[in-house]
């Protein structure tokens, strides 16, 4: 399965956003890196079909994305997980069972064999006591899993993931990384997402997409020789010179030399006037 970027262009509200963004997607997972405002979330939503980029084509397994009409087949070829998960108000089970919708006929309700998969999907991300809250009294991180939840009942061959470590804690980040690579592999599907943690990007990610300012700073493989390096250079761009790998008996990670007394001026630094933080 393969999805490849070829020269793509967007403009909104006539600022370019994305300018001549090539790469394809490699291994289970690649990861989109950048800063705030880079054009993470933009490029994904690009390949949604919700952006329509003004040049360039998306290409899933051969198929142009940009030619395909039916939002019933992307939905079969791609799930999403937005970064913000906004409450719905009915009860989590009905929420995650709608990742059937693309698969039953306009007439037809789900069964029980779609709430079966809804009850494997909440097991497998070790949310089964949500099973009947309502979506929009949980919390953040808790409806960030109900998302990821109907995004894998959807068993579209691509995951779309918008940063799916926000809102999550320390272990359930982990946790649920290790698991989507789990179930990615077992199913043979494949994903990219956002993510602003380069640790978990390194973990996680066969190949990592460095953007900025809405152009390509680097595109990295975990199986290219120099990766440890490439990834390093291109991290210090985006963030700082102080950037560093530590490595031990544990793996690698990657740390601000010096942390609480480093000097982060450079970060201010590196950011456009007028784009804000
Ligand atoms: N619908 C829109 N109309 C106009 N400008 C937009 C729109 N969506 C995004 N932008 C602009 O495009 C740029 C890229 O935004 P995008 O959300 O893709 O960045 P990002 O890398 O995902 O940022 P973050 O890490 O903060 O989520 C920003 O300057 C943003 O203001």
């Amino acid at each position: 399965m393969s999805l490849e970027f070829r020269n793509i262009t967007l403009y909104l509200e006539n600022r370019i956003i994305l300018e001549d963004v090539s790469f394809s997607c490699s291994g289970r997972i690649t990861a989109v890196m950048g800063t705030n405002g880079a054009g993470k979330t933009s490029l994904l939503k690009s390949l949604l079909g919700l952006y329509h980029p003004g040049r360039g084509e998306i290409l899933l397994d051969g198929i142009n994305l940009g030619q395909l009409k039916s939002p019933v087949r992307r939905a079969q070829l791609l799930s999403y997980v937005p970064q913000d998960c906004q409450a719905a108000g009915c009860p989590v089970q009905e929420f995650v069972v709608m990742g059937r919708n693309p698969y039953l006929k306009f007439w037809q309700m789900p069964g029980k064999k779609e709430y079966e998969a809804v009850e494997h999907a909440l097991e497998e991300l070790g949310i089964q006591d949500l099973k009947n809250r309502t979506m929009e009294h949980l919390s953040g991180g808790e409806r960030k899993l109900c998302y990821l939840a109907r995004a894998r009942v959807q068993e579209a061959g691509w995951m779309v993931l918008d940063e799916p470590e926000s809102g999550l804690d320390f272990g359930r980040r982990r946790l649920l990384l290790s698991r989507l690579r789990e179930y990615l592999t077992k199913h043979g599907k494949h994903a990219i997402m956002s993510v602003h943690d380069p640790a978990l990007a390194d973990a996680y990610a066969d190949r990592v997409v460095l953007l900025q300012e809405g152009r390509i700073l680097d595109c990295i493989s975990q199986e290219d020789e120099n990766y440890e390096e490439r990834m390093m250079e291109g991290l210090r761009r985006l963030y700082g010179r102080q950037l560093d790998w530590v490595r031990g008996a544990a793996g690698r990670a990657v740390v601000w030399r010096g942390d609480r007394n480093a000097d982060h001026s450079e970060l201010c630094e590196s950011r456009k006037p007028g784009a804000g933080l």
